[in-house]
């Protein structure tokens, strides 16, 4: 899927780490690829978030001509399937690296622009903050994504990616196997067989007919092994306070309380995520309000049971059984008392380690690295908004709108005077339920806070930097009697309380307020200040002043012309004959000082401003 032009200029990532530092340790770093001081997807400051790529070769399109140039670097910390590094091979320098130490990752970090994970790796904070703002995606191939710090993501401007479908039936049945297991004592009687023991009677186990299943947590894996126990005969209710009560319905589930649930079930199946909310959500408490002699399964993370409480709880007879993929330190100790516990059964987090779902995790996960790094939008992010494609592209040049007046309108603040408040208003036909803005929010949010700080701003960490920097960004729709086809017919930035370098820009309430529209696929700005004008938003622009009388842009444009400054467009708005007029000039170089000096030195000229677009 090729990213069509315009949508290069979403989300531009960070200026490429270039210190002698970096360049270092990338002398040594072995398997990594050479040293490219920006490679061409960076250099080109490309978005990063696009839609669901439909298949592999489609997805990688694109950056096969990035390829032909340039290759990006993808780290893989743990072992992926064969197809998804085949897939990341062919457009990727690929560096496997497995069983780092927390200090080896950090090193490698900043050598690499992706990063692929299963879910031993913890990505902290000191890893993004050791990337030094090279590192654009995180790809977790799986579900869970309990160890990588999404905070530390959003903040560092770095997409988080997963895989979240392909292992599901893999838990699922995983699930299943561990409550037949357990309930007929499998792992005991092997071991028991194997140490050459024959004790039919002690492993005598539990039927599991006609007995209830609790699910805690319906959702894709929750609801699959749902299925599956229903074909074992089983009762079964579930617990998710987010599940839709229909689709529950639909396979036959009741979805009861939490304490319903825990206090009438004869197994107890986990499938939440682990979250700061449900983190030892499995406490003394619990279960002591569970039924004698339950049996719990948990195939989702070991962080949601308290474990010192479950052993306890076994203990006393109150948990019967415990069958555990999940652990909340992994591996754990090898001393662990319930690892040990004769009435657990354990397995190695192996929920999700089948042939056929390791293959699917890793091209899924294969293909939202790549589709990432080339610009496109990813249908798993997880720390980013997921904006189709289609709504994308026909955004495209509105995107780049957005972000030039953003750009413009920050250059027209007065120094010294901070800005608190912007406004942006949407002039549509649309329905404003029809009209998506968040990509075109955040771009108007990277044009104001780029040109005046150091800070790289993306569809990942717009909002965040806007809010770290005290910025109240707010939007308005104003509804217009048009054709809803053309999604926008035009978008206005104001900034209001601010002084502006430039009086010309302000409106009769007071604001900075600059205008523009889409032409031709091209972004126009219509409107500074009260005055309309016509000129495209590119190279750089000059916005001059003036009392309105016959001779002035000719002026301006031979002053130009003498110092070599090619100009490619010219509008003049103005409020009446004579009165005041606004110029607009669209020049492709800058103009030296000397120029604008003398441009400033027409006696009709009142004020100017060079803004570099
Ligand atoms: N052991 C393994 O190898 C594997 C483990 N997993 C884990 O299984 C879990 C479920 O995965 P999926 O079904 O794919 O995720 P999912 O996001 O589809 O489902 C999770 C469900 O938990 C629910 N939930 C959230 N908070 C809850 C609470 N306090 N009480 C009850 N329900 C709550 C959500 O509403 C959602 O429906 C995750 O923790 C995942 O990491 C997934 C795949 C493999
Ligand atoms: O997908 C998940 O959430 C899992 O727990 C699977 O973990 P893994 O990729 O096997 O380390």
């Amino acid at each position: 899927m090729a990213l069509a032009p315009p949508l290069c200029h979403l989300l531009a990532a960070p200026p490429p780490s270039t210190s002698a530092a970096a360049d270092a340790a990338h002398d040594h770093a072995g398997a990594l690829a050479p040293h490219r001081r920006a490679s061409p997807l960076r250099r080109r400051g490309r978005l990063f978030l696009a839609c669901r790529v439909p298949a592999a070769a489609p997805s990688a399109r694109g950056v096969a001509a990035e390829a032909a140039a340039g290759r990006p670097t993808v780290l893989v910390t743990e072992k992926l399937g064969d197809a998804g590094l085949e897939l990341l091979r062919r457009f990727a320098n690929v560096d496997c690296a497995y069983e780092l130490t927390a200090e080896e990752l950090r090193a490698k970090v900043s050598l690499v622009d992706a990063l692929v994970v299963r879910s031993a790796t913890r990505v902290t904070r000191e890893v993004f903050e050791a990337a030094r703002g090279r590192l654009r995606v995180v790809g977790r191939a799986g579900v869970g994504i309990d160890n990588v710090d999404l905070q530390a993501a959003t903040e560092a401007g770095c997409l988080v990616v997963n895989a979240p479908t392909a292992n599901t039936v893999a838990a699922a049945e995983h699930a299943i196997a561990l409550l037949a297991a357990m309930a007929r004592n499998v792992a005991q009687a092997d071991a028991s067989l194997k140490a050459g023991k024959w004790q039919r009677n002690k492993y005598v186990g539990v039927s599991l007919v006609g007995k209830t299943l609790a699910i805690m947590g319906f959702g894709k894996v929750g609801s699959e092994v749902a299925r599956r126990a229903k074909g074992l005969g089983m009762d079964i209710i579930s617990h998710d306070p987010y599940a839709p009560v229909d689709r529950a319905r639909a396979i036959g589930v009741d979805l009861v309380s939490f304490d319903e649930a825990i206090s009438t079930a004869d197994f107890i199946s986990l499938h939440m995520p682990l979250t700061p909310s449900t983190a030892k959500l499995f406490d003394d408490e619990t279960f002591a309000n569970m039924k004698k002699g339950v049996r719990i399964i948990n195939v989702a993370r070991g962080g949601v049971v308290d474990e010192d409480a479950l052993l306890r709880a076994l203990d006393n007879g109150t948990v019967s059984q415990a069958a555990l993929d999940v652990f909340t330190e992994e591996p754990p100790p090898k001393d662990s008392k319930l690892v040990h516990h004769e009435h657990v059964t354990v397995t190695p987090h192996l929920g999700a380690s089948t042939s056929e779902a390791q293959e699917g995790v890793a091209l899924e996960i294969a293909e939202a690295v790549l589709g990432a790094l080339k610009g496109e939008l990813a249908a798993t992010a997880v720390n980013a908004p997921m904006v189709p494609a289609e709504v994308l592209s026909e955004l495209s040049p509105y995107v780049v709108l957005a972000e030039k007046l953003g750009r413009l309108v920050v250059q027209l603040v007065a120094g010294g005077s901070g800005i608190k408040g912007v406004k942006i208003g949407y002039s549509s036909s649309r329905d404003p339920d029809d009209l998506d803005t968040r990509v075109l929010r955040a771009m108007v949010t990277k044009g104001i806070i780029e040109p005046i700080s150091s800070a790289f701003v993306n569809i990942v960490n717009a909002d965040y930097v806007a809010k770290q920097r005290g910025l109240r960004i707010s939007e308005e729709r104003i509804l217009l009697d048009g054709s809803p086809e053309i999604p926008i017919d035009s978008i206005q930035v104001h900034l209001a309380n601010v002084e502006s370098k430039f009086a010309g820009a302000l409106s009769d309430e007071g604001d900075i307020r600059v205008e523009g529209e889409v032409k031709d696929g091209k972004p126009h700005l219509t409107l500074v200040g009260p005055f309309s004008v016509d000129v495209s938003l590119e190279g750089n622009l000059i916005l001059c002043r003036q009392v309105d009388q016959p001779g002035i842009i000719g002026k301006v444009g031979s002053i130009l012309g003498k110092m070599n400054v090619n100009v490619n467009f010219m509008s003049v708005g103005r409020t009446a004959p004579g009165k005041q007029a606004i110029m607009a000039i669209g020049v492709d170089e800058e103009p030296e000082k000397e120029a604008l000096k003398l441009i400033g030195d027409i006696p009709s000229v009142e004020e100017f401003v060079f803004i570099k677009l």
